[in-house]
């Protein structure tokens, strides 16, 4: 039977093994989340970047700019980190080259010997669980986190997950009984319970409950966002 595993932060990437295996990056608030939404809304790719001066100069190769650090702005980028900013197609067909301070490290971190990489989100779980579930490979599930640190939406959205694979992967990992055992108790209350998340509750303080809410819709797209070289394309 195939395998399962989670990794609940980058900091811990380097105690699982990748190679081979499909890995699903996932950063609930907000970086996954606005990457699926921006590729359902007809962005043509994204390009994640790890350093800022990076993907500034980035924009002189014609990409339009994304660059967002402690949930804000970062001076001279077009986009933050907001899902909603994507939305009506506004940027369709646009190449996108992406800076956060959690997500973007996360996907940085999973490219070594694996096999594919995905990011997750709740607005196309459906859609990426039955993507996996028709693939060979084992998978690693790798949580963004919150500088280094667990975060509750990250390893939920992995709870999820592994409740909608579990009659076609096994697991011997803690984390992820425990995650699924999590999800299933909080699934028909899904929002209140991820309202209490740290991370929810400071960028409530920076006034954008609109992108968590959006963040918490369940199966709003039907793509699956993955890794092709350096850009996230949409399937
Ligand atoms: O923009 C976000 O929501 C976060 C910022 S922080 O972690 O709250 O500083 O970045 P992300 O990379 O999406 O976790």
């Amino acid at each position: 039977m195939k395998k399962l595993e989670i990794c609940f932060s980058p900091e811990l990437i380097h105690l699982h093994d990748l190679s081979q295996k499909n890995i699903v990056v996932v950063d609930i608030f907000r970086a996954t989340s606005t990457m699926v939404t921006a590729l359902a809304n007809g962005v043509k790719s994204i390009t994640p970047v790890a350093d800022l001066e990076t993907c500034r100069e980035m924009s002189k190769e014609g990409f339009v700019i994304a660059g967002e650090r402690n949930g804000f702005l970062a001076d001279g980028f077009e986009l933050g980190n907001s899902p909603l900013a994507y939305l009506h197609g506004k940027y369709a067909g646009k190449k996108i080259a992406m800076t956060t301070t959690n997500g973007t490290l996360a996907i940085e971190k999973s490219k070594l010997g694996s096999n594919e990489i995905l990011i997750g989100a709740f607005l196309n779980l459906d859609t990426t669980a039955k993507y996996l579930a028709a693939q060979d490979q084992d998978i690693l599930i790798h949580c963004a986190g919150w500088k280094g640190k667990f975060n509750l939406e990250d390893s939920l959205y992995a709870g999820a997950l592994v409740s909608f694979l579990a009659d076609q992967f096994e697991w011997e990992c803690d984390g992820a009984i425990a995650m699924k055992n999590l999800y299933e108790q909080n699934a028909g209350q899904l929002k209140s319970f991820l309202n209490q998340a740290a991370h929810a509750k400071r960028l409530q303080n920076q006034n954008i409950e609109a992108d968590i809410d959006f963040c918490l819709a369940m199966n709003q797209y039907e793509i699956v966002g993955k890794l092709v070289g350096q850009e996230l394309l949409a399937f």
